[in-house]
């Protein structure tokens, strides 16, 4: 990757704002997305649905789209003008990437968009404009599920945590927190916007997309989603949680659609918008890191993501893990985090 300095300005991106899934069976991810979950329509077809929360006033912060294999697409990310739209595609062009520039309204509710290929192996999306569709934020009357408000991050599962963070930074991403030891960062958040994150890293095979993070106001929002899938014996699509999270202080709880693709419905992370933000620096021999009241994470949480697309529709390999596991699968098939340094 060229330094820096050699690069030219990188596009100005002021937030994570939707995410694309590939899904086997539309009406079946349609029931979980917008009946159960509780994502609001702003159009659809016979191949694919553009849904938002109740705090977007964008076109869609999902694409939920057919296809043959269950996979993440692109990421979108919001630039803030148009100019940011050629910055993008001189940069990426600079480090070497595949870009295309997709024509207004290519991208359902969107303005032109620049389609990368980024060093990191994910398929991104920037965007300066689009269609304000009705503003739901105070329509309670409307509100279901999970009350999702808005999207408010990606987390990618990628082999190289330091790369992906160094690529991160490079586009002006801060860094809130991490999870590290003495030789190895983990995991890490990044953000744009002035929240924990935007795009956040857990160490594996990648690029594969681990989840996307959708905000919610209340922590009962989390609570009233499980009850929802529990009174509907639909518990198996809870993975992970409810509870909080020690990095983020988020309440939480993760969900996998009927593909698998993970979800999070997150609420009461932190404000991160000063400019001397001190970075919060987990032990990785920390059990509260990940939940702050020791609950232990699943192997799934830690093994399972979505394969990713590349700009010719084509999954994209997975290279496995290329630093120290945060963690080891023990032998009951539960993890057990890496053992404490000697005293
Ligand atoms: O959004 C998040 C905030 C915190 C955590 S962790 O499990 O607490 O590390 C995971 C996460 O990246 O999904
Ligand atoms: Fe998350």
């Amino acid at each position: 990757m060229p330094a820096d300095s050699a690069l030219p300005p990188a596009p100005d991106i002021v937030r994570s704002a939707y995410g694309t899934l590939v899904v086997t069976d539309l009406a079946e991810a349609r029931h979980f997305w917008v009946d159960l979950v509780g994502f609001v329509v702003t159009e659809e077809d016979s191949s694919a649905l553009y849904l938002r929360g109740y705090d977007e006033l964008t076109h869609h912060n999902l694409i939920v789209r057919a296809g043959p294999v269950a996979a993440a697409g692109a990421l979108g990310f919001r630039v803030r003008s148009d100019s940011d739209l050629a910055r993008a595609e001189a940069y990426y062009a600079a480090l070497g990437c595949r870009t295309q520039r997709l024509p207004a309204a290519t991208v359902r509710g969107l303005g032109e968009v620049v389609r990368v290929e980024d060093p990191l192996g994910f398929l991104v999306e920037f965007f300066a404009s689009a269609a304000h569709p009705e503003r739901l934020q105070q329509r309670y009357d409307l509100r279901r599920g999970a009350e999702v408000a808005r999207l408010d991050h990606f987390n990618i599962s990628v082999p190289d945590v330091p790369k992906a963070q160094a690529y991160y930074a490079g586009l002006g991403f801060g860094l809130s927190e991490t999870i590290e030891d003495e030789q190895t960062v983990y995991a890490a958040w990044m953000y744009r916007k002035q929240t924990v994150h935007d795009v956040a890293f857990t160490g594996g095979g990648g690029p594969r997309l681990h989840h996307l993070g959708f905000f919610a106001h209340e922590a009962h929002s989390v609570l009233r989603m499980c009850d929802i899938l529990g009174s509907l014996s639909l518990e198996s699509h809870i993975e992970r949680g409810p509870g909080r999270h020690g990095v983020s202080n988020a309440f939480y709880v993760y969900l996998r659609d009927p593909d698998g693709h993970r979800m999070e419905v997150y609420t009461s992370d932190y404000y991160t918008g000063d400019p001397d933000h001190p970075v919060l620096r987990w032990s990785v021999h920390d059990p509260r890191r990940r939940d702050f009241w020791a609950n232990p994470v699943v192997p799934s949480w830690y093994s399972d993501a979505s394969v990713v697309l590349d700009l010719d529709e084509a999954v994209r390999p997975v290279t496995e893990l290329a630093q120290t596991a945060e963690v080891t699968v023990g032998a009951d098939g539960f993890t057990a985090p890496s053992p404490a340094p000697p005293e």
